[in-house]
């Protein structure tokens, strides 16, 4: 990259010294012989031939290198800020989504922390990039202009015309490019940033199901197209800035041999020579400053980055040994025992010697106020947060988290079509695939849709309903519980009678699966075997006879449940 920009900042650096000698050419012959201009003339005659005109040479120098030479090298230069769009991109993700949960700041994918990522690559690039540049352009424009200032003193309202030639062109120019890279980058954009903020909300089912390999699998084609469009973008705006300075370098020349006819003046080849170059020192600075702000705006993303915990995720926990289980009728799948866990920076643990035991096929309700740590004892349960304290075992299971299927109360659509959404980029099997959408419901909607289960969720996702959405999500975590199921608040957005008949169909088609209720509404827990209250970090058994009809019982005791 250094090369590239050094060879384009020489090519630059000698195109204004061949205008410079371009306009020497048009000057009135009585200029000074003992000038410097005279002398340059004179040892080009020697190199030359004193009947060799260097005019069409010179023009086709000039041509050349400003007109395709520089072009080119921008369009490499894009092609490499494009593998490094494409690769910054892919790490920020990748780092995003293998964080572990007590790494990861408190924002959602919403707010600022996946805004900054989003941008990250671009502010790489955007900052790397006019560095190197600086330092190859200002160090050539800063020479020359050093040199040229000591021949000759600033004059001429001939280049301040040129300038505004160029400048009302440039501006006529630049909205033309502007609107054919608006369209082209905002497709992309949109859809990368829909990916990024979507696979952060789903990062417990991403990391569940074992999913980061296919959800970065899918994203590269995204990025692709985002680092494409930022490069076409940059190529764009490369191209015309040469361009441009062609067009101006023209229009001074114009300038200087309309006011030279005649005129008796024997500088203005200085002057031409001063504002060619005067021209990259201009452009030098517009890089300047352009740098000075992307690397104030960086700042705060690669403090973030350089930070000490953001450096690699922590290799996972190895498992635990295997111990006998406690209770015996059901088997157990899972135990835990004088579980304790207390968020960074907060006093008091959340969770503190929590005791669970859940048998196969056993469905156990999970009640207790808001805020009191039930979803975070089901990071805790997921493998999201690791324990402070205390054993969590999982009895004879392989593959540990990936038999656990897991929704919560929202539902984060992904970018793709129903069938991607319930597979979640994994690979159900039809039988899966249909049975799970027959227990949480979606078949009715899927009978309503297009393309029924190719169609795009794009098209209509704005006309789902909340319940609608929601059974996507149950039927997501239905086809991908094996072992164990978590509903976190998962049914909330259906009415009762829906949810009553959602937890009897699952119940029906697949009794081998434990399930782990946690709700704040009464009735669904006549569907559940035993019943768990989360108080001061801990479980106790909950056992109330809970009729539909009669609510009164659980809600006097725990009224806050409700
Ligand atoms: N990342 C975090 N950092 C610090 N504290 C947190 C964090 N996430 C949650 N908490 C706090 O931990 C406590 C338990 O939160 P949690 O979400 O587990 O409660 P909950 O029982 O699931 O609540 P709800 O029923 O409202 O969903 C709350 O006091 C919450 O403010």
């Amino acid at each position: 990259m250094l090369t590239l920009l050094l060879t384009k900042a020489i090519i630059d650096a000698s195109s204004a010294l061949l205008v410079a000698i371009l306009l020497g050419t048009f000057l009135p012959a009585g200029r000074t012989p003992s000038g410097w201009y005279a002398q340059l003339e004179m040892q080009w005659q020697a190199f030359a031939g004193s009947g060799l005109s260097a005019l069409p040479l010179l023009v086709a120098v000039l041509v050349l290198s400003k007109g395709v030479v520089a072009p080119l090298l921008s369009v490499a230069r894009s092609r490499l800020i494009d593998a490094w769009t494409l690769k910054i991109s892919l790490s920020i993700f990748q780092h995003e989504l293998t964080r572990p949960a007590a790494q990861r700041s408190n924002t959602t994918a919403q707010d600022s922390n996946v805004a900054v990522n989003f941008m990250a690559p671009r502010i790489v690039i955007g900052t790397l990039l006019p560095s190197l540049e600086l330092l190859t352009e200002t160090l050539v424009v800063a020479v020359l202009l050093g040199v040229l200032l000591a021949l000759e003193p600033l004059a001429t309202a001939m280049l301040l015309g040129a300038l505004v030639m160029a400048a009302v062109g440039g501006g006529v120019l630049s909205a033309r490019l502007n609107n054919i890279r608006e369209t082209r980058r905002g497709e992309s954009q949109v859809l990368m940033q829909r990916w990024v903020a979507d696979s952060i909300s789903c990062l417990r089912e991403i990391h569940l199901y074992g999913l980061v390999d296919a959800v970065l699998e899918r994203y590269y084609p995204v990025a692709k197209g985002f680092a494409r469009a930022t490069a076409r973008e940059r190529t764009l705006v490369e191209v015309q800035s040469p361009i441009m300075e062609l067009f101006f370098l023209m229009m001074l020349v114009l300038c200087v041999s309309v006011a030279s006819q005649g005129s008796g003046q024997t500088e203005l080849h200085a002057i031409a020579l001063f504002s060619a170059v005067g021209l990259r020192l201009l452009s030098g600075f517009r890089r300047v400053l352009f740098s000075l702000q992307t690397l104030h705006l960086s700042r705060p993303y690669f403090e973030e980055l350089t930070a000490p915990d953001s450096a690699s995720c922590p290799a996972q926990a190895p498992a635990q040994p295997l111990t006998a289980p406690t209770r015996a009728s059901p088997r157990p799948v899972l135990v835990c025992e004088e579980l304790q866990y207390s968020y960074p920076q907060v006093s008091h643990a959340v969770i503190n010697n929590l005791n669970l035991s859940i048998g196969q096929g056993e469905w156990v309700g999970l009640v207790g106020e808001s805020g009191v740590g039930k979803s975070t004892l089901v990071d805790v349960l997921i493998g999201e947060r690791q324990p402070s304290h205390g054993s969590l075992q999982w009895i004879d299971l392989p593959v540990e988290h990936r038999t656990i299927g897991y929704a919560a109360s929202g539902t984060t659509l992904i970018p793709g079509t129903l069938r991607d959404n319930v597979t979640f980029l994994g690979c159900s099997t039809e039988q899966t695939l249909s049975e799970a959408l027959a227990i949480a419901g979606v078949d009715v909607l899927l009978n309503r849709l297009p393309q029924g289960l190719d169609t795009p969720m794009d098209a209509v996702e704005q006309q789902l309903s909340s319940g609608e959405r929601q059974r996507i999500g149950l039927a997501r975590a239905v086809a991908h519980a094996q072992v164990l199921l978590i509903l976190d608040e998962a049914t909330a957005a259906l009415d009762q009678v829906s949810e009553s008949r959602f937890l009897q169909a699952l119940r029906a088609a697949r009794p081998e699966l434990a399930v782990v209720l946690i709700t704040h509404r009464l009735t669904a827990l006549r569907h559940t075997d035993r019943n768990m209250l989360m108080a001061d970090g801990a479980l106790t058994d909950f056992t109330c006879s809970v009729e539909p009809d009669q609510p009164s019982h659980f809600a006097e005791r725990y009224p806050s449940c409700i």
